[in-house]
């Protein structure tokens, strides 16, 4: 396995990888030049590496950035799992999509491609993850909700049971979301009220 990015976020995404055992890690990647080694791997410019990436896990934590560059290659992506995390077997996983520690997901439950669910994350029965998204850590998604491609649920935020977030929404860490929110919103506060267009 390939990893792109390396950062805070890919060393947490190295140490499931290396936990789940299911595949070995041959180097990380980036764009930025930080050197030629990064938490105990070989670490390489993307333009300067040419051997045939089969496996990549792009441990991007901006949504945006991660679409971009999961366009970029036409190779396989993994989803990854912590071994503490726990989900249903009913839950629909799109690839790429990490599951960190302690974090849940229940019954039928569907999670689109390239998704990051946090550290002690949860999400409950009947939800539906758009690609894309992020719900960071110790976030909670009652039964139910949705949440449209590129959003980011912040750290600590609640969402009850039935709601619709749009496309695009940044919900600021630790807000309470007891409305529907359209697409491009950043959300704060309880309950959680717009400030803001999400550019
Ligand atoms: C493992 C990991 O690290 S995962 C990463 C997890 N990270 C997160 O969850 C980050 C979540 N981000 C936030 O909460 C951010 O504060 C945002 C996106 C909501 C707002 O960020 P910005 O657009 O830069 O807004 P800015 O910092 O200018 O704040 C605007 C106002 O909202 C207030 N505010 C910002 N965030 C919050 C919040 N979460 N709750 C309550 N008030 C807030 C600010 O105090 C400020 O108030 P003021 O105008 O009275 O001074």
């Amino acid at each position: 396995m390939v990893i792109f990015g390396a950062s805070g976020h890919g060393k947490v995404v190295a140490d499931i990888i290396k936990l789940e055992n299911k595949f070995s890690i041959d180097c990380f990647l980036d764009d930025a030049e930080k050197g030629d080694s990064f938490y105990g791997f070989p670490l390489y410019l993307r333009e300067g590496y040419f051997q045939e990436i089969k496996n990549l896990f792009i441990a991007i934590g901006d949504n945006k950035i991660r679409k971009k560059i999961h366009g970029e290659f036409n190779v396989n992506f993994p989803s990854i799992k912590h071994p503490s995390a726990i989900l249903s077997n009913s839950v629909t996983i799109g690839e790429g999509t990490c599951f960190m520690a302690n974090s849940t997901v229940n019954a039928d439950t569907k999670i689109g491609k390239q998704c990051i669910v946090n550290t002690n994350a949860s999400i409950d029965h009947d939800c539906v993850i758009g690609d894309y998204v992020h719900v960071s850590p110790n976030a909670s998604l009652a039964g139910n909700v949705s949440v449209g491609e590129l959003s980011h649920i912040g750290i600590g935020a609640s969402i009850i049971q039935g709601i619709n977030i749009g496309k695009n929404v940044m919900i600021g860490a630790g807000s309470v979301i007891i409305n529907n929110i359209p697409d491009h919103s950043i959300v704060i506060g309880v309950p959680g009220k717009i400030i803001k267009k999400n550019e």
